[in-house]
């Protein structure tokens, strides 16, 4: 079920590099936001400090709240890795376990939550995920062969599939066309589209019209100088941030003055 996730005052560091300051927010639920703005000026920090993805890195630390549907995910008490199935990720470059076959990739986060079902109960969730990735009709004869045979394109709705496989609330993806053809591209933000009914969706993208196509609300990002720590200078309904944006920043960056 798509969650609401509100933000407030939050600073990420790379040991004592501060990367992103005092960011506060509202993501809407089963809607698209996206992330834009210059590289470097913090959009993935940003994104991985909203499933704890970011406490991972060495010397990464995050102050402020991530509340989702209110409940706060730093709280004391809090698994971090509850979190990171509720608050699934999509990666850049598509990475599906090169060994296990495409049907295990699915399976696989469904079993390490437990799994303990019949076959054809896992047969169906299978089928189920890899039908909501538009993913099916081209691996249903080969469910058994490796998830690293099949395309670049395949591959990020494979992992897609094993994504939401776990039923997750939110769905974060970091640049998920970046290595894809625009055939393969365009099969991605179609099925954004029709995920969002389903999910709440980041995405982060240095592409203004792929942010522009798939996106409700648009987020600008932006930093002082280089070295200076990345913030959020305005989010609104994408519409608005691409037709009239309210800083002059923005209009800058996406009219292509900067960046
Ligand atoms: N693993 C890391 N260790 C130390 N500093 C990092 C690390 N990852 C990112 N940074 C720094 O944090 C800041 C924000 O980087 P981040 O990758 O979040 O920006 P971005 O907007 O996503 O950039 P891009 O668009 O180029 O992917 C940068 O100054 C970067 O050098």
């Amino acid at each position: 079920m798509a969650k609401r996730i509100d933000v407030s005052g939050l600073t990420a560091y790379y040991g004592a590099h501060k990367a992103i300051e005092d960011i506060s927010m509202h993501v809407e639920p089963g809607a698209v936001t996206a992330f834009i703005g210059p590289s470097g000026c913090g959009k993935s920090t940003f994104l991985r400090t909203l499933n704890r993805m970011h406490e991972v890195t060495p010397g990464g630390r995050v102050e402020g709240k991530v509340l989702l549907d209110n409940e706060d995910l730093y709280g004391p008490g809090v698994d971090p890795v509850s979190v990171r199935r509720t608050i699934g990720m999509v990666f850049q470059r598509p990475n599906p376990f090169p060994t296990m076959s495409i049907y295990d990739n699915v399976a696989a986060g469904i079993r390490l939550n437990g799994g303990g079902r019949r076959k054809s109960e896992m047969d169906d969730l299978v089928e189920r995920n890899l039908r909501g990735a538009n993913l099916w009709n081209e691996v249903k004869d080969r469910l058994a062969r490796p998830g690293s045979g099949l395309s670049g394109g395949q591959q990020q709705r494979l992992c897609i599939a094993r994504a939401t496989a776990v039923a997750p609330d939110v769905l974060l993806m970091d640049e998920p066309c970046s290595a894809l053809d625009p055939v393969s591209t365009l099969a991605i933000e179609d099925l954004i589209d029709q995920l969002k009914s389903e999910y709440t969706i980041v995405i982060v993208t240095h592409n203004m019209q792929q942010a522009a196509r798939v996106s409700d609300r648009t987020a600008f990002f932006n930093l002082a100088a280089i070295g200076q720590p990345g913030k959020l200078i305005e989010i609104d309904d994408t519409e608005r941030i691409f037709s009239n944006p309210s800083v002059q920043a923005t209009e800058d960056y996406i009219s292509g003055r900067f960046g």
